[in-house]
């Protein structure tokens, strides 16, 4: 890539539409006829317990993975029918808790992985190459697009310092930076305050919010285990269980205790303030999950 941004595929009103994909590994079923569509610039959230399929849907969108039947589109090119090496270019996608370093011949996309001693805006500039070093030369007005970036994700005052100097909140607000430097039509994030601290978390979601109340948005698909992460701006929440999406609709619809206590297999409460979601836990729902350890000894 040698431009600021790709030129955009301008091919219908849906980033993702995904139609009864099936993906089996061996005896393994890991999606069980998944359907999903999410909108041009739209923010569509995927929750569901650890284990349900999640990334694995995402690594569908991107191409890395096939379904065993089924029909994955995303925007508007269909899996099986088009060079996913292009596809990819207009995608971003954070996915710190992904092991997906490049290997030989691989393509690069993960939002982890980025040569530590760069300077942080040379770290982003690694999105437009997407490689893990800054192998290529950035052009002035790639280099000064980066700058920018990294401005609206709230670290304009880090933009000279080396990347590894960064706190892990920060290394991660780059790195959506640097998954948005080529101005992706789709940005997937993958559990992206995974192993953050409550301001690191903070800083993140505001910084979704941002991008998702910005002019123009990317289709953002959300995957998270928490529902406290949503951005208010979130069109659609889709609840994820054993390999099915078994809930989707508006998110006052589908964060509900019962839907949430059925998905995530522990009885919830659920509370909204100020646009967002709070799970509230009570101790009496640990003896469901553990059972009465003292009486059996
Ligand atoms: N190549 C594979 N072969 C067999 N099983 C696999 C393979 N890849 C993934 N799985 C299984 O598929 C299931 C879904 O995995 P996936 O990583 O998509 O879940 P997830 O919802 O993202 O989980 P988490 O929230 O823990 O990240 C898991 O049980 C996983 O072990």
């Amino acid at each position: 890539m040698t431009t600021e941004s790709n030129e955009p595929f301008k091919t219908g009103a849906l980033a993702v539409e995904v139609r009864d994909a099936v993906l089996k590994r061996g005896a393994t079923t890991i999606l069980d006829g998944v359907s999903l569509s999410i909108d041009r610039g739209q923010c569509v959230a995927l929750l569901g317990p650890n284990g349900c399929g999640k990334t694995s849907l995402s690594r569908l969108l991107l191409g890395q993975l096939y379904p065993t039947s089924g029909r994955v589109t995303v925007l508007g090119r269909t899996l099986g029918q088009t060079d996913v090496r292009e596809l990819r270019q207009h995608i971003g996608v954070v996915n710190p808790t992904t092991d997906s370093t490049p290997g030989p011949g691989s393509f690069h996309i993960n939002g982890a992985v980025v040569d530590a001693s760069l300077s942080v805006t040379e770290a982003v500039c690694t999105g437009y190459f997407a490689t893990v070093g800054l192998y290529d030369r950035p052009t002035q007005g790639q280099r000064e697009h980066a700058r920018a970036t990294l401005q609206h994700v709230g670290l304009g005052h880090r933009l000279d310092h080396r990347f590894g100097v960064l706190s892990t909140g920060e290394q991660r607000r780059a790195l959506i930076a640097r998954a948005l430097v080529h101005r992706p039509e789709l940005l997937i994030l993958d559990e992206p305050t995974a192993g953050l601290d409550l301001a690191g978390r903070e800083q993140v979601l505001a910084t979704v919010d941002h991008i998702l109340r910005s002019p123009h948005p990317p289709a953002v698909l959300m995957i998270t285990h928490h529902v406290e992460e949503l951005s208010p701006m979130t069109a659609k929440v889709c609840l994820m269980q054993k390999g099915r999406i078994v809930a989707e609709g508006p998110a006052d619809q589908i964060i509900t205790p019962e839907s949430l206590t059925a998905t995530f297999g522990c009885k919830v409460y659920v509370q909204k303030r100020h646009g967002r979601y709070w799970l509230e836990v009570l101790p009496e729902a640990w003896l469901d999950l553990v059972g009465d350890r003292s009486a059996n000894g």
